[in-house]
């Protein structure tokens, strides 16, 4: 990754859904990505019902709401997605999302938020047409190496983040995203991720074939 070629107008409208597991290694290709084409791309700021943590300002890492502003939002129809976790809501509005223009749009979200955002997408004005990409990992024992790896888990969350693991490897099983990458060698799965949010001439066809996978081995 290094190239300074402008993202493809054609797809910089096209929010890109990064789908994938937990410690499939996310994180680790975006921080690459975002650092080779720096003010290229943004995540949206979402909304939630949790109280800010010391030094969090609205409207940088979140716009904090109460929970009644936040219903009002649900029933406005505002949210492209929404979802609640640990007791508060979390959620991502097509405001937010526009408002990154002219960088191109990432959203790194849950199954949950995946399968609203395909409902609602189309229903936008203007349609919004995201270009959803899962990032699979070589295998399911590596998965919970780079997971137990990262030393960041409890049992009990390396525990949640399998059982999510196991819903979002069936449904990308189910052949539902337009692109899938294996992060096995690093180095070939950046670019590849690269290729797709850049948009450049391929991107549509630089995919991975989806692993066997068997779910379980998650349990
Ligand atoms: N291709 C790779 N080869 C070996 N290790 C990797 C590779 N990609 C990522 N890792 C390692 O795997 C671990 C998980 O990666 P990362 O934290 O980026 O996952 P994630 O998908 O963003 O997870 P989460 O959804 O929980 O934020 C990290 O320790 C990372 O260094």
């Amino acid at each position: 990754m290094s190239e300074s070629r402008p993202i493809n107008p054609e797809v910089i409208n096209r929010p890109l859904v990064l789908c994938g597991p937990s410690g499939t290694g996310k994180s680790t290709l975006l921080n690459a990505l975002f650092a080779a084409h720096p003010g290229q791309f943004g995540f949206s700021v979402s909304h939630t019902t949790r109280t800010p943590r010391p030094g969090e300002e609205n409207g940088v890492a979140y716009h904090f709401v109460s929970k009644d502003e936040f219903m009002q939002r649900v029933e406005r129809g505002e949210f492209l997605e929404w979802a609640q976790f640990g007791g508060n809501c979390y959620g991502t509005t097509f405001a937010a999302l526009t408002a990154l223009a002219p960088k191109r749009c990432i959203l790194d979200i849950e199954l949950q938020g995946v399968l609203q955002l395909r409902d609602k997408a189309p229903l936008q004005n203007p349609p919004l047409s995201p270009v959803f990409l899962f990032l699979a990992p070589p295998s399911l024992p590596t998965l919970k190496q780079r997971l137990r790896g990262r030393g960041t888990e409890t049992e009990d969350s390396m525990r949640k983040r399998l059982d999510a693991a196991k819903a979002e490897i069936q449904y990308a099983q189910e052949g539902k995203h337009d692109v899938y990458i294996v992060n096995d060698d690093l180095k070939a799965a950046g670019d590849k991720l690269e290729l797709v949010a850049m948009g450049w001439k391929g991107w549509e066809s630089c995919g991975d074939k989806l692993p066997e996978m068997d779910i379980k081995d998650l349990d």
